[in-house]
């Protein structure tokens, strides 16, 4: 059959110089590529591996398979976009050291939203931008006392509204989530705003829906945050519209915020987070740096958004595991008692003479494993890591579930079992693979913070209270839903309260 030139449209010539500019531009992208990436698997032209993640339930699962199948270090690519998943400890540590991996990824949800632009803020800053806003986060941390004995009050007393908060369910059946929401987001607000809201404001309901929303609607390790398409947030329809707007209301509720306390002035001695930042405006201006009012909503936002659920969901796995494993949470118990007493709350002091409790939080941590896929860095130069290139653009995830779970590195590493990090005389002993708060240059800086929290809500409340799994309720499940964070399912537990604490709640 002879071709007939005559029947070609306008639409077949454009169809068809598409499809050669798309083959084109795939060969040159393929060429492009070094020839010693990390080994991975292959995907489809154009989409990568994406569609293996659309077949499975359990992403982790299958990027732990990956990571079993091609060693310490994999590739792939999503879309276009090549992906770079570190496996083991010392490979996360090297690469994470490293000052040319440091960059993130573009989240053009927040830029546009908030309208801070590119680079405000702390946790997808990037450059001096970034190193300026950490430090100075940092600085004003140390200055407030925070993870330290001077801060311990501020956690303890919120930890003691949420001892009473629960004391107040009588031992019924409640979701824990709520109230553990409150106490955590309640240590930020003191530390941002100086305000500590009751758990019934409005205003401060209202926070905790837009951010919880957020968190766990943001798809594995965050990635809708990271869609690299312009206008995103502009999307009439779904998951994508509601984050949009939840994040322009959580960024009015900061406004407001920044406005009273510049309209009220900043007292001689700075109260909190944003008087010492105010002052750091004035003494900034007329001065080049990334010191503004758009940098402080950006921080701002980014401690609510990286400290909150990440603690709260930490909480949620320590209530479950001890219903899970009660046998757990009477010898935790017993070690409060002997080492505590009856008659005070457990303090930071107490944490040297209380190794086993200590190994059943790392245990915890390390099963729960909250930000699983810890939160990408880029590229921003061709890099060698362990003889393979990490071409410049290349988003990097370090597979923090995988390095806390490796049957490679942890012994029987299915089991929940705390005693792994004690020694045979019952010493705790630290393992580095336990990377719960990431490490290196962009190490999680709310981790004293995080730490003090877990440490003291953890302990204040098995020293109150036994948790059970109601009566009559469905078999307790450790399975985990994978959002922003890795949370456990929704659960219910009754909060028994023990002997002769009452009195410390009142
Ligand atoms: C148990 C609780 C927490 C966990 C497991 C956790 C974990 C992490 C991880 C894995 C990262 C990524 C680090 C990297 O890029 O390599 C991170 C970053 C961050 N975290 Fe946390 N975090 C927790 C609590 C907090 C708290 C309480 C705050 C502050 C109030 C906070 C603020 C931040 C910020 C601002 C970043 C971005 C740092 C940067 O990009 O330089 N986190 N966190």
């Amino acid at each position: 059959m002879e071709f007939d030139w005559h029947q070609l449209t306008p639409y077949h010539l454009l169809a068809t110089a598409l499809v050669g500019l798309m083959a084109a531009w795939f060969v040159k992208h393929l060429m492009r590529l070094p020839k010693n990436l990390p080994p991975g698997p292959t995907g489809l032209p154009l989409l990568g591996v994406v569609s293996k993640f659309f077949g499975t339930s359990d992403p982790l699962a299958l990027l732990s398979e990956w990571a079993d199948m091609y060693g310490e270090i994999t590739s792939f690519n999503i879309g276009t976009q090549l992906v770079v998943l570190l496996n083991a400890y010392e490979v996360v540590a090297e690469a994470f050291r490293h000052p040319d991996l440091q960059d993130r990824p573009r989240c053009r949800i927040k830029e546009e939203v908030s309208g801070c632009g590119r680079n405000a803020g702390l946790l997808i800053g990037v450059g001096q931008s970034w190193k300026e806003q950490r430090k100075f986060t940092l600085s004003v941390f140390r200055s407030l006392g925070v993870g330290k004995k001077s801060y311990e009050d501020t956690v303890a007393a919120e930890m003691t509204q949420l001892g009473r908060a629960i004391k107040e369910k009588k031992g019924s059946p409640f979701d824990p989530n709520i109230l553990l929401g409150q106490a955590v987001a309640n240590v930020i607000c003191t530390i941002i705003f100086g305000t500590q809201y009751t758990y019934s404001d409005t205003e401060f309901q209202q926070l905790l829906s837009l951010l919880n929303f957020s968190m766990r609607r943001s798809g594995v390790g965050g990635w809708l945050f990271f869609i690299p398409i312009p206008g995103i947030s502009k999307v009439p329809f779904g998951v994508i519209k509601t984050m949009a707007s939840n994040a322009k209301e959580f960024y009015a509720f900061i406004d407001g915020h920044i406005e009273t306390h510049k309209k009220n002035g900043v007292p001689d001695v700075p109260r909190d987070f944003i008087d010492q930042y105010l002052i750091k405006l004035k003494e900034m201006k007329g001065t080049k740096s990334s010191f503004s009012h758009h940098s402080l909503k950006s921080v701002i936002a980014d401690l609510f958004f990286a400290g909150m659920e990440t603690t709260t969901t930490t909480l949620k796995w320590f209530i479950l595991y001890m219903m899970a494993y009660p046998e757990v949470q009477s010898r935790v118990q017993a070690e409060l008692d002997h080492v505590v007493g009856r008659e005070r709350l457990p303090g930071l002091s107490d944490g040297k003479n209380l190794p086993y409790t200590c190994a059943v939080i790392m245990e915890v941590q390390r099963k729960g494993a909250v930000v699983a896929m810890g939160v990408p860095h880029l590229a921003s130069v061709d890099v060698t890591i362990r003889g393979y290139t990490i071409p410049k653009g290349t988003i990097i995830y370090p597979n923090i579930w995988k390095v806390m779970n490796s049957k490679n590195f942890w012994d029987d590493s299915d089991a929940f079992k705390p005693e792994r990090f004690l020694s045979e005389d019952g010493k705790l002993t630290n393992r580095q693979e336990l990377i719960y708060f990431s490490t290196g240059r962009r190490i999680c800086p709310g981790e004293q913070l995080a730490r003090m929290e877990t440490f003291l809500g953890f302990t204040s409340l098995l020293h109150r209270f036994t948790f059970k799994k109601p009566d009559n309720s469905p078999p307790l499940s450790l399975d985990a839903n994978l959002g922003g964070t890795r949370s456990s399912l929704p659960y219910m537990t009754c909060a028994i309260p023990r002997e002769s604490t009452e009195n410390l709640l009142d």
